[in-house]
């Protein structure tokens, strides 16, 4: 058989990866794919850039289209990143009736819907695994390793350059803005590391991963969406102080009213697996009806973990070329006419255990207004930390924990908290999971 032929639109951190996994490991691919895979033309916006690939032997240009529309081009590989041009890129790919491979989470997450549908009609296929939670083979656990389960919910850590950064700042006391500059240099960030660090990375990978979970259409608008910018030592300090690791982490979850979408700072009993989840790895569990809990751990981010999975996606790419596009896995895991819409809960209506940090005025009756007004909210404390007066504010930290609850309920308390005049706003409110069931 010939070799199947490569266009690679992007040499950057994971174009470069696939380069050089795509050389070393050839033999051993070639054996599994059952023909050689070859990069044959790529492009980059600067052709003389540093890479971290030789180019050896390869067409280049500047201009990705050229790439796309070669005919000696039998699959696309999309590692540029962004919404323009890579969409245009990608839908001229399919309309060509090329496999089409991509890391970009952010497109999937935006136009994954009519990506799907347009490769669906010209019978090839849009991959993807590299998207969510970088080498892990996340997609394929749930797609395909899952498939006899009803999946009930799934929580992960899945932006690597997120849990680098709140790794080093707490074990090695480091600015976020230092630990950032580092996973920049690293290659982990995103192009705008605000992606990262606001959470809309993560909420893209959220998007992808329910709906492979639970068969319905990529609703990225409706992920309730907080990063870890916000986010303070001190609170770090004592949700460990409390026997929890404040982690980011993305939560989609199935009641029978509609499903919830969520990523946000949160904290985690430090026995589960996933609290120690740390640096730039990831790691995704998915609980399923019949096998109940399963955990899924690796690289989120870098140059050859993210290639592992585009590679793997190229392996499966080449083993079905020749196969009835109606028999392949379906992109979002039902055949095309069972993706079925599902209406996302307003974060309101979604219940957590909740951490609470107050600062309060040092003055006699203070706790007790406190505790009164949860009361009447019909709030329970499970855990409480009082800390010592500031000398310089006179002020004092109070730390609550409390059962799960709505979250309408906490927001109207946390309102009716601020209103007292002894509460210093805002009132630091942090989301609690205990990942049991
Ligand atoms: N870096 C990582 O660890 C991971 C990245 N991803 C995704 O992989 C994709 C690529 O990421 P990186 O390799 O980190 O990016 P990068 O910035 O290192 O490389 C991007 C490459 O695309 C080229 N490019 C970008 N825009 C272009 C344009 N308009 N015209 C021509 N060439 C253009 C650049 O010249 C460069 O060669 C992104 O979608 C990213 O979200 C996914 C998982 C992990
Ligand atoms: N910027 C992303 C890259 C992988 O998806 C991350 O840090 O996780
Ligand atoms: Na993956």
């Amino acid at each position: 058989m010939p070799p199947v032929r490569v266009g690679l639109l992007g040499l950057g951190t994971v174009g470069g990866g696939v380069v050089n996994v795509l050389s070393r490991n050839a033999e051993d691919l070639a054996r599994r794919a059952g023909r050689r895979i070859e990069v044959i033309h790529a492009s980059a916006r600067n052709l003389s850039a540093p890479r971290i690939c030789s180019l050896d032997g390869l067409l280049l240009t500047t201009n990705p289209m050229e790439v796309v529309e070669n005919p000696d081009v039998d699959v696309v590989v999309e590692l540029m990143g962004g919404m323009s041009p890579a969409s245009q890129l990608i839908r001229r790919a399919l309309e060509l009736g090329k496999p089409v491979i991509t890391a970009n989470k952010a497109l999937i997450a935006h136009e994954g819907n009519e990506l799907f549908e347009l490769a669906q009609s010209q019978g090839t296929v849009v991959a993807f695994e590299a998207a969510v939670a970088g080498g892990i083979p996340i997609i394929k656990a749930i797609r395909e390793g899952l498939a006899g389960n009803r999946i009930e919910w799934l929580a992960g850590i899945i932006n690597g350059t997120g849990n680098f950064i709140l790794t080093a700042m707490r074990d090695e006391g480091r600015t976020f803005a230092d630990v950032l500059s580092e996973a920049q240099i690293l290659g982990y960030a995103e192009s705008d590391p605000t992606f990262d660090v606001e959470g809309i990375d993560a909420a893209h990978k959220l998007t992808i991963l329910a709906s492979i979970a639970f068969g319905m259409p990529l609703k990225f608008d409706a992920v309730y969406t907080e990063g870890i910018s916000q986010l303070q030592t001190e609170d770090v300090r004592y949700a460990r102080e409390l026997g929890y690791q404040i982690k980011h982490l993305g939560v989609a979850r199935r009641h029978a009213t509609g499903v919830e979408l969520r990523v946000h700072p949160t904290l985690i009993p430090e026995r589960r697996l996933l609290a120690n989840v740390d640096g730039v790895k990831n790691a995704v569990l998915v609980w399923g009806d019949a096998v109940g809990p399963t955990l899924y751990y690796g690289a989120g981010a870098g140059a050859e973990p993210t290639a592992s999975a585009v590679v793997a996606d190229l392996v499966d790419v080449v083993r079905t070329l020749t196969a009835d596009p109606n028999h392949r896995v379906p992109h979002l895991a039902v055949v095309p006419d069972q993706v079925t819409d599902l209406p996302i809960l307003p974060m309101e209506a979604v219940e957590t255990g909740y951490y609470l940090r107050l600062t309060v005025e040092d003055q006699p009756g203070v706790l007790a207004n406190i505790a009164r007004i949860l009361a009447n909210h019909g709030i329970n404390i499970e855990a409480m930390i009082q800390k010592e007066v500031s000398a310089e504010t006179a002020h004092l930290p109070i730390v609550l924990l409390t059962h799960p609850l709505r979250e309408a309920t906490m927001n109207a308390a946390i309102d009716a908290l601020e209103v007292l005049e002894s509460v210093r706003s805002p009132v630091v409110r942090l989301r609690v999971e205990s990942l049991s069931g």
